[in-house]
């Protein structure tokens, strides 16, 4: 049987998926941005296309949606949908974030997870890739209702996740007040201290060093490596970032320790500028102790101000740091972007980029690091925490944070080599989709059809 051309493979899978899960933008999307990248390695495997790893990379393992009841400050019932996709474990349990925020649902999961999979392959810590949460709104919750939703939302998870199957940790809505509530619910349910089956742990109990610092450091890590190479480095610029959670205020917080300035953050209602430089101790009091909005920032410290709703990327910078949400940065924000001499762009969120503004930046020659890559030291550093807890140890910040900068050095390198492997030294994207793909494929392939 003669195999078909790369090419003719991918758009098969593609139409495949296509017709199979319409109405799932965000997936398909995700699926299509992988595959548009992978004809040179299909060239150098023509095994992976024998034996139909594409198609069975594409389907997820196990999908599992669920009612969550639970009952509000009022005593009103209430009724979420929760999710866990379990994409693919080839390369270890699965492992991946729960998000909960109104705009979930399974398009948003199934993408994230297919994320996941190539992302956690480029750390090389043995773990395979998953994602799950609801579109249960955290915001203006008492903490007493988020505590009653995470026992609800555990109360089926259960049944599911385990240290040695499927580990998951925090993403949007969910940090370590809830990571709390749901370990103490997994333990109640089964009598058991099974420490390495949530990360993002509190540090009392079992949480690792770093663990809230380590995307957002190790975005900053992966943008000064990709910079690095160019000659060039993260001091001395101006750093433009959205988002004002996790993510972006650890980004704030390694640009400013590697001499950077980095001067907006931004939420759902608008963004901040701060050209002094972002005071980090008022955004954390803002943001992780008070949860109130971003606006509040520029109440209180003189010389910022508040834009309400408006595009944070008009904001002049040599370097971009989207760390909010799927696609936040258009085309035009990427055309703003260039006018403005940007430099470098690393996406601390998933898939923050469209399409259409990753080729604009890469055409002019904008080092650009997908989120895959780049955001990649969050879950690195989870792997860190499960293999702490296995080993009943402890590090410290200083050895957590040299092991993250090492992974984050190690899954650059990987992706720069296969960017000049398969044709196009410093394309990122095709690096890290490249890198990743053949690691779990090979899995696949040695593991059998399953
Ligand atoms: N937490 C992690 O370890 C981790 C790891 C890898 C990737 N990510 C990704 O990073 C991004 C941010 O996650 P986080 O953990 O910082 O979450 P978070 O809940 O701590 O913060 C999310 C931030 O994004 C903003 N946001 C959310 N939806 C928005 C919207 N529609 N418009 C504008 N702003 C919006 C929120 O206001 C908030 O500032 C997500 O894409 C997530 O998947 C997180």
């Amino acid at each position: 049987m003669s195999l078909p051309t790369p090419e003719a493979h991918l758009s098969t899978v593609l139409h495949a998926v296509e017709s199979r899960n319409q109405g799932e933008p965000e997936f398909l999307q995700a699926v299509r941005e992988v595959l548009d990248t992978l004809a040179p390695v299909l060239e150098e495997h023509p095994e992976y296309i024998e034996t139909g790893i594409l198609e069975r990379l594409v389907e997820p393992e196990r999908q599992i949606l669920f009612r969550v009841s639970w009952v509000d400050d009022n005593g009103k019932v209430q009724v979420n949908r929760g999710y866990r996709v379990q994409f693919n474990a080839a390369l270890g349990p699965y492992k991946g974030g729960l998000r909960f925020h109104p705009s979930v649902n399974l398009s948003v999961v199934k993408f994230l997870g297919f994320e996941q999979v190539f992302k956690n392959a480029l750390t090389s810590q043995r773990i395979g890739g998953g994602k799950g949460g609801s579109d249960f709104d955290p915001a203006g919750k008492s903490d007493a209702e988020v505590m009653r939703f995470c026992q609800a939302y555990m109360t089926e998870l259960v049944h599911h996740i385990g240290e040695h199957t499927d580990v998951p940790a925090g993403d949007i809505g969910v940090g370590a007040r809830e990571i709390g509530y749901l370990f103490g619910q997994y333990r109640r349910l089964t009598h058991r201290y099974e420490s390495g089956v949530l990360t993002g742990k509190g540090k009392g109990w079992g949480g690792a060093e770093v663990r809230t610092e380590a995307t957002g450091y190790g975005a900053v890590f992966f943008a000064e490596e990709m910079l690095a190479r160019a000659g060039e480095g993260v001091a001395g610029r101006r750093a433009v970032v959205s988002g004002s959670g996790n993510v972006a205020t650890y980004v704030i917080e390694k640009v400013q320790q590697l001499g950077g300035r980095a001067i907006t953050a931004s939420d759902s209602s608008g963004y901040i500028v701060d050209e002094a430089g972002i005071d980090l101790e008022l955004l954390k009091q803002v943001k992780e102790t008070e949860r109130a909005r971003i606006s509040e920032y520029a109440e209180r410290r003189p010389g910022a101000h508040y834009v309400a709703g408006g595009n944070v990327w008009d904001v002049r910078g040599e370097l971009a740091f989207p760390c909010a949400t799927q696609n936040e940065l258009d085309e035009a924000s990427a055309r703003e972007l260039i006018k403005n001499g940007v430099r470098a762009v690393a996406e601390g969120a998933n898939m923050p980029a469209t399409p259409e503004a990753i080729e604009l930046l890469q055409e002019a020659g904008v080092l650009f690091a997908p989120g895959k890559a780049a955001n990649a030291g969050g879950v690195a550093t989870s792997a860190l925490e499960m293999s702490q807890n296995a080993a009943r140890s402890r590090w410290d910040f200083d050895k957590s944070e040299n092991r993250l900068h090492e992974i984050m050095r190690d899954v650059h390198e990987l992706c720069y080599s296969a960017s000049e492997r398969y044709g196009k030294p410093g394309d990122y994207v095709l690096g890290a989709n490249s890198a990743g793909f053949v690691t779990v494929a090979q899995a696949m392939l040695e593991q059998g059809v399953i």
